[in-house]
């Protein structure tokens, strides 16, 4: 009888270096474990532009079966009825096994309606962490890995007198870093209805006397590049690996990059803050990225990808997925098992971003956010922190113009939900 042909998933993603490596691998396992569906990897940039290539190809009627967007996209995607086939519905509809009670309830609140139906399937989720380089605090004979914001301030001095003259400390990411990662761990709001997550109609807070004392300190630092501004996404996180910035926050994904680039011994710790907020440290929220599955595909098609989500989640696989790429262990089993193997005693630096998400129970400020055209107001909120660095506004200012701004584009888009 003639071979039946084989079925081909489309999955666009956004993973280069390191995890890059770990995408195309999963799908050519996927694709020796069976013969029925070959899962097709393909690199469309950086998360924004993975994200817009992706609504693009919708419209046009050429969309992918799977398509991989950062967390900030996920109010935009859950309001694209119809662009979307929600997951638990498709795994209802193959039939194959799925209890959302398996997964991390960290992660999986962020990308489930409020009935708890999860409607994507969360693939790379991180948090953010520093990233110290252990050889140049000897250099600069800095005995402990700097705690609180001060202590960093203060040990990025002397990394820079040791010789790291253009970057004593930097982040990745300028708004995950300080404004959305920053007010979680602070137990601030970013803004109103539990940062969004209770509502659309939602309006944004983060311009307090921390928010602006923070963003006011970095803009005295970065004169003599005490501190040095590495961009709005991440293509900058290479400053940590090429040694150039001993002291990084990105996030914890980065993990896969700087284990096959950087030259030195390093190691994470979690994100500092400032002792004199009250209750910080609180903890952190989740970022990296979920799977959406496109709508308008045929029944035989998301067979094949309900059967990837399977392949996926098996815990072994999961566990490793974790331990090669710095991204969390999706699953409760998976991080069991990892922790009962002793890993993490081996390598504190895979656990750093998990102790950092439990480090207290979430409060309203910390359970995560959803902000409509959130990828919008990153660019808003990033052009204003650039301003306050480069000397054109002062920190109240910019933070001031970053809420009246943002909030104009929420009640946009609250608009167009209703
Ligand atoms: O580098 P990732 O994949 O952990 O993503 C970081 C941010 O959450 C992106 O919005």
């Amino acid at each position: 009888a003639p071979a039946q042909a084989v079925t081909e998933i489309q999955w666009w993603h956004a993973m280069s270096g390191g995890n890059n490596d770990i995408v195309n691998k999963l799908a050519a396992d996927f694709n020796a474990s069976q013969s029925d569906y070959k899962v097709v990897p393909t690199f469309k940039g950086a998360y924004p532009d993975t994200m817009n290539a992706g609504i693009a190809a919708f419209r046009a009627g050429t969309s992918p079966h799977i398509l991989q967007v950062f967390e900030v996209g996920t109010a935009t995607m859950m309001s694209a009825k119809g662009a979307i086939k929600p997951v638990y519905q498709l795994m209802k509809d193959a039939g194959e096994p799925f209890d959302p009670n398996a997964y991390l309830p960290a992660i999986t609140g962020y990308y489930s309606t409020s009935k708890g139906e999860m409607l994507s399937f969360p693939f790379n989720s991180s948090s953010m962490v520093m990233w110290v380089n252990l050889d140049a605090l000897k250099k600069a004979d800095i005995a402990e890995i700097p705690k609180t914001w001060p202590e960093v301030f203060d040990s990025a001095k002397k990394l820079k007198a040791a010789g790291y003259t253009t970057c004593g400390f930097s982040n990745a990411w300028a708004t995950w870093a300080n404004i959305e990662q920053f007010s979680a761990w602070h137990n601030v709001p970013i803004g109103s209805k539990a940062n969004g997550l209770d509502g659309f109609d939602t309006v944004l807070q983060f311009n307090t006397p921390l928010h602006v004392k923070h963003l006011q300190t970095l803009t005295e630092l970065v004169k003599d590049k005490t501190y040095d501004y590495s961009g709005r996404a991440n293509a900058s996180e290479a400053r940590f690996g090429s040694g150039e910035c001993p002291l990084f926050l990105t996030s914890s994904g980065y993990y896969a990059t700087a284990k096959s680039t950087a030259k030195f011994a390093f190691t994470s710790a979690p994100m500092p803050y400032y002792p004199e907020a009250k209750g910080a440290p609180q903890n952190s929220i989740i970022g990296g990225a979920s799977l959406w599955v496109m709508g308008g595909k045929k029944p035989d098609e998301y067979k094949g990808v309900a059967k990837f989500f399977a392949f996926l989640s098996d815990t072994d696989r999961q566990a490793k997925l974790h331990q090669e790429s710095g991204y969390l262990p999706i699953t409760k089993a998976a991080y069991e098992k990892t922790k009962a193997s002793g890993f993490y005693e081996k390598n504190p630096t895979l656990e750093t971003p998990l102790k950092e998400l439990t480090n207290k129970e979430p409060t309203e400020n910390s359970r995560g956010l959803r902000f409509g055209n959130m990828v919008q107001l990153r660019d808003i909120w990033s052009e204003e922190i650039e301003a306050a660095l480069g000397g054109q506004k002062t920190a109240q200012q910019a933070l001031d113009a970053a809420v009246t701004r943002g909030n104009a584009m929420l009640r946009t888009f609250e608009k167009t939900v209703k």
